[in-house]
């Protein structure tokens, strides 16, 4: 696990009964995202709503702020991040949100302070393009999309 990197945050005033996130085991890759809501919001299936996490970050340049679904929330209600992993930029200073989605059959009614998704810290490395006419070429080649089929190779 590398050294945690220090990011600056702001509780925006309809966060500031809630915690900080924090990570919930000595190992954790992510730190859970709370729903700063003051009243209770269902999200029907079939539906997606931005939830506001009352929270905004001034993330070090050279990292990015993954938005990643709870598995609980997926195995027990079909919810999920819609656009996961959301990408919360290194100068983005606006309020992080959430985009759940309900792909289960039963209504999910979010808490106030409920813990709907969490964040995942990872460095970023960015590109520069060189441009050319032709790629050389591979044994993969154009194949993709299911390309290698769907059982494993045997020997
Ligand atoms: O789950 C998410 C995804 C994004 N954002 C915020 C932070 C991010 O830096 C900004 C832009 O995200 P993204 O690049 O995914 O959205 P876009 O549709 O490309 O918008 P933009 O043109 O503003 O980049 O929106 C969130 O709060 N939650
Ligand atoms: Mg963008």
């Amino acid at each position: 696990m590398t050294d945690a990197i220090e990011i600056e945050v702001v509780r925006l005033p309809h966060a500031r009964d809630l915690p900080l996130p924090a990570y919930a085991t000595e190992l954790a890759a992510g730190m859970d995202l709370m729903a700063a809501i003051d009243a209770p919001m269902t999200l029907e299936p079939g539906k997606h709503a931005m939830v506001p996490t009352g929270l905004s970050f001034a993330i070090p340049p050279g990292f990015e702020v993954q938005v990643r679904p709870r598995s609980g929330l997926a195995a027990k209600h079909g919810v999920t991040v819609l656009n996961s992993p959301g990408t919360i930029d290194a100068d983005y200073r606006g309020e992080v949100k959430v985009i759940l989605i309900n792909l289960g059959d039963q209504p999910l009614v979010i808490e106030p302070g409920m813990r709907i998704a969490q964040m995942v810290v990872a460095p970023v490395t960015r590109a520069t393009w060189r441009e050319s006419e032709r790629l050389q070429e591979t044994t993969r080649g154009l194949g993709g999309f299911g390309s290698t089929g769907v059982h494993f190779q045997t020997g």
